[in-house]
């Protein structure tokens, strides 16, 4: 067996051309939605993820501001950027892009966005909403990358009801908030969250009918522990020197041996990844959408 390819990038595209439509619709309203974005310090990885998030706002329609902060930046001085977005009538919702510095207390800063302009969905009152509303339609943003997860999944016509899922990984942006939107009843799979703690992953993973990779660990998911016909989505990024060009890439925390013996694969990169950035236009839209009555 060589599993099909869970085409994220291809996916995404799709979602732009959704979302390009609905800012037009937007615009015929006098509605501009903005994303703002807060980046403190110069880690390439985080720059090249903040500019992506500028260029797919140009590329729909939305407008988009920026508060770049030095990487001595002081907890003062970053919860003061976190008010400029809040109060900027312009900024219709933000991120703060993680991680941040160390020695800054990040649960503080993230906790100051006003959960009506949390583009993130990781603000603990939106966790807070999807925990208490399993049966009702979401009204409020979802954490991007788990909501790119299912829509890649969903989108390629596999049905997640009655599912094992199996996740690897207890991190804040995918591990820790992905159970609450696979539990929701329109979803109806069940979870298992696994982590360094796990006393024995294979077992788990073995039985898993989907395998959700988010540990951070090149390769940890081999064939061996993967269930034959299984759906595995690589999310995990870890960053190594490539031999031929000496130049550094990332690789997932899948081993190219799972293709031979998954029925699906998310590539990485390409794969979950473009889906988490589609998704935060979409949460910008559905803010702006909902504040207008439209949706
Ligand atoms: N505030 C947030 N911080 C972080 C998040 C997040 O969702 N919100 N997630 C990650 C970083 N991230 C977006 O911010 C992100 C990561 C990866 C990609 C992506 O498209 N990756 C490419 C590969 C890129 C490469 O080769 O270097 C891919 O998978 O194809 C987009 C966004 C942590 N911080």
């Amino acid at each position: 067996m060589t599993a099909q390819v869970l085409d994220g990038k291809a996916t995404a595209a799709s979602i732009k051309a959704e979302l390009t439509t609905r800012v037009a619709a937007l615009a015929e309203r006098g509605i501009t939605p903005g994303l703002g974005t807060l980046l403190v310090g110069d880690d390439p990885g985080s720059q090249w993820y903040v500019a992506g998030k500028h260029k797919d706002c140009a590329e729909v329609g939305i407008a988009s501001l920026r508060e770049d902060l030095p990487a001595d930046a002081t907890q003062e001085e970053i919860e003061a950027a976190v008010r400029r977005l809040n109060e900027d009538p312009a900024c219709t919702g933000f991120i703060v892009q993680l991680p941040l510095p160390k020695g800054i207390d990040t649960n503080r800063v993230l906790e100051l966005v006003d959960p009506d302009k949390d583009a993130d969905g990781l603000h603990p009152t939106n966790l807070g909403r999807l925990v208490l509303r399993v049966n009702e339609p979401v009204t409020s943003p979802l954490p991007c990358t788990p909501r790119g997860i299912i829509e890649l999944i969903e989108r390629h016509d596999i049905s997640l009801a009655g599912a094992d899922v199996v996740v690897v990984g207890r991190g804040v942006t995918v591990g820790r908030s992905i159970g609450l939107l696979l539990t929701r009843r329109e979803v109806n799979a069940t979870v298992t969250l696994t982590h360094t703690g796990t006393e024995d992953l294979a077992e788990h993973t073995r039985n898993a009918d989907v395998i959700i990779a988010a540990a951070g660990v090149q390769g940890v998911i081999t064939s061996e522990i993967v269930k034959p016909g299984a759906v595995v989505i690589d999310v995990g990024v870890s960053r190594v020197v490539d031999s031929e060009t000496g130049k550094s890439r990332v690789v997932g925390d899948v081993d190219p041996s799972v293709l031979e013996v998954a029925s699906w694969v998310s590539p990485n990169p390409g794969g979950v990844g473009p889906m988490t950035r589609a998704m935060l236009l979409s949460n910008v839209v559905d803010s702006a959408e909902r504040a207008s009555g439209l949706a």
